[in-house]
């Protein structure tokens, strides 16, 4: 598609966003939308983002071209904010309830480029559409994580309200799936994309926000094949206690040394041993969130969204376990002929009644966190006790070294997926070590980052590429209702 410009007249915008221009690839495929109705949902912080482009530059990404580009385009306003005459319209991305998304970059500075989300307010008929464009730019306004958008500025003019936020040319994840043969992916590509989904989940539920709109549509692909959620607009927050508690879980051990070990080793049987260990776990989950709105999108929505009692952030892990379902096995578990019919399969069903009986992915681990994840009763459901953490744990991602998790490379072999190659990129590949192989790489990895500081004086940068590098090479193994 040839690339055209579109410029923003410096007073009148009116016709600044008419252009069609679409780029098909990006759009929406799904056809599957998320429900809006009764959002009724305040957010209970103030603000944070109130005029043009006063996101703050304390992020910790200060350095990285998009915000070397803003500062520089705010170096040249007169009043220190990015203005829309500032920026230059590339093409249209696609079309959401609110509004549109354009790909653009800063005039004079094609090095960085940004998605810009302008929502023309006198399009939004309804005091609820209005409250959801202030939801989104205020939960963007918190968020600081790789993955998760960073809001640039927000350009207030006119009658539009704009979002410069980060560009993910990679299209979506539904649209991925569908390019792959049976709508469904291979079972490491899920573990990698799963566990970033995961943790951008925890991040969200640290920050007391309850996200409510998982599913493949909503995540995005960045240049570097990581995941980037978007579309906020259904979020709600509420106050989070973080809690930092010891906690004492029991692990299975095959190793017969561990016999000779101490009283935390538990005997159980000729060769596999139950090893309790004691844990310090840090839990950030928006416990006291309460919300009766029925919001989300059909396929995806939890059974206490859809009796209406009131939900908290157990949907969001509801939602994981169909978002997991439909990565395995191209479909969702409870789908109907319509979205009434959806709807009731999701609200009789009981626990444990997952159908498996499609074709799709064998692995019994996957099965099994699935199982745990889409339990009816959420105060039995995985990930409602202790949040992330629990799920983090599960034997479907074992192996994962979760404080490299942006470290890891994207999956090669997954079809449509081009990945620019980022020289963030250390670890190869999210792959399932047994707990004594991983012993063994960490215990590799400690004599060698030993070694490493015995010669080099200790230099904590080379120790920790070297200790990347280590882990590296030995393998670390639709809209709305
Ligand atoms: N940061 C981005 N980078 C690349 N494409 C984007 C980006 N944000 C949105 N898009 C594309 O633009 C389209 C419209 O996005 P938008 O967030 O406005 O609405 P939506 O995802 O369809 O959801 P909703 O209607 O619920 O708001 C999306 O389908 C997506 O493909």
């Amino acid at each position: 598609m040839e690339e055209e410009d579109f410029y923003f007249p410096d007073t009148d915008l009116d016709l600044s966003f008419t252009s069609t221009v679409t780029d098909r690839t990006f759009a929406s495929s799904s056809g599957r939308s998320s429900l809006t109705s009764s959002f009724n949902d305040r957010l209970s912080t103030s603000s944070a983002v109130t005029t043009s482009s006063s996101t703050s530059t304390i992020n910790h990404r200060r350095h990285d071209p998009h915000w070397s580009a803003i500062k520089s385009a705010k170096h040249l306003s007169s009043d220190g904010n990015i203005h829309l005459r500032h920026l230059k319209l590339i093409r249209h991305l696609g079309t959401g309830n609110l509004g549109r998304v354009f790909l653009c970059n800063l005039r004079g500075d094609s090095s960085a480029r940004f998605a810009l989300k302008v929502i023309d307010r006198n399009n939004l008929t309804t005091a609820k559409k209005l409250s959801q464009v202030e939801t989104e730019a205020e939960i963007l306004s918190l968020l600081d994580h790789p993955f998760l958008p960073t809001l640039y500025a927000r350009i207030d003019e006119s009658h539009y309200t704009c979002l410069l936020i980060d560009y993910a040319p990679n299209g979506d994840l539904h649209s991925l799936l569908r390019k792959q043969p049976g709508n469904r992916l291979p079972i490491q590509p899920v573990r990698f994309f799963a566990a970033e989904v995961l943790v951008a989940l925890e991040y969200l539920h640290a920050m007391g926000i309850v996200y409510r709109d998982l599913k493949p549509e909503n995540v995005l692909l960045r240049e570097d094949g990581h995941v980037m959620l978007s579309d906020f607009d259904l979020c709600f927050k509420s106050d989070v206690v973080p809690t930092f508690k010891s906690r004492r879980y029991r692990r299975t051990c095959s190793s017969p040394s561990l016999r000779r070990r101490k009283s935390g080793c538990l005997f159980s049987g000729e060769k596999k041993y139950e090893r309790e260990e004691i844990v310090a776990e840090f839990t950030a989950e928006p416990v006291t969130a309460f919300s009766r709105s029925c919001v989300g999108t059909h396929e995806y929505l939890a059974p206490e969204l859809i009796s209406g009692n009131g939900h908290g952030s157990g949907v969001d892990w509801w939602a994981f376990g169909i978002f997991l379902y439909e990565l395995l096995y191209g479909t969702t578990p409870f789908k109907g002929g319509s979205k009434e019919q959806t709807l009731r399969n999701i609200a009789s069903t009981s626990n444990n009644t997952v159908n498996f009986h499609v074709e799709g992915c064998d692995s019994e681990e996957a099965r099994d966190l699935i199982e745990k994840l889409l339990v009816k009763d959420p105060r039995k459901r995985l990930g409602c006790a202790r949040g992330a953490q629990d799920i983090k744990r599960h034997a479907f991602f074992d192996g994962i070294k979760w404080p490299l998790i942006r470290h890891y490379k994207p999956p090669e072999e997954v079809r449509g997926l081009v990945v620019k190659k980022s020289p963030r990129s250390h670890v190869s590949h999210v792959i399932a070590v047994s707990p004594r192989r991983r012993k063994w790489v960490l215990w590799r990895a400690l004599s060698y980052l030993l070694r490493g500081k015995s010669s080099n004086g200790g230099s904590k940068n080379q120790s920790n590429s070297n200790y990347y590098h280590y882990i590296g090479k030995s393998h670390v193994s639709r809209k709305h209702v």
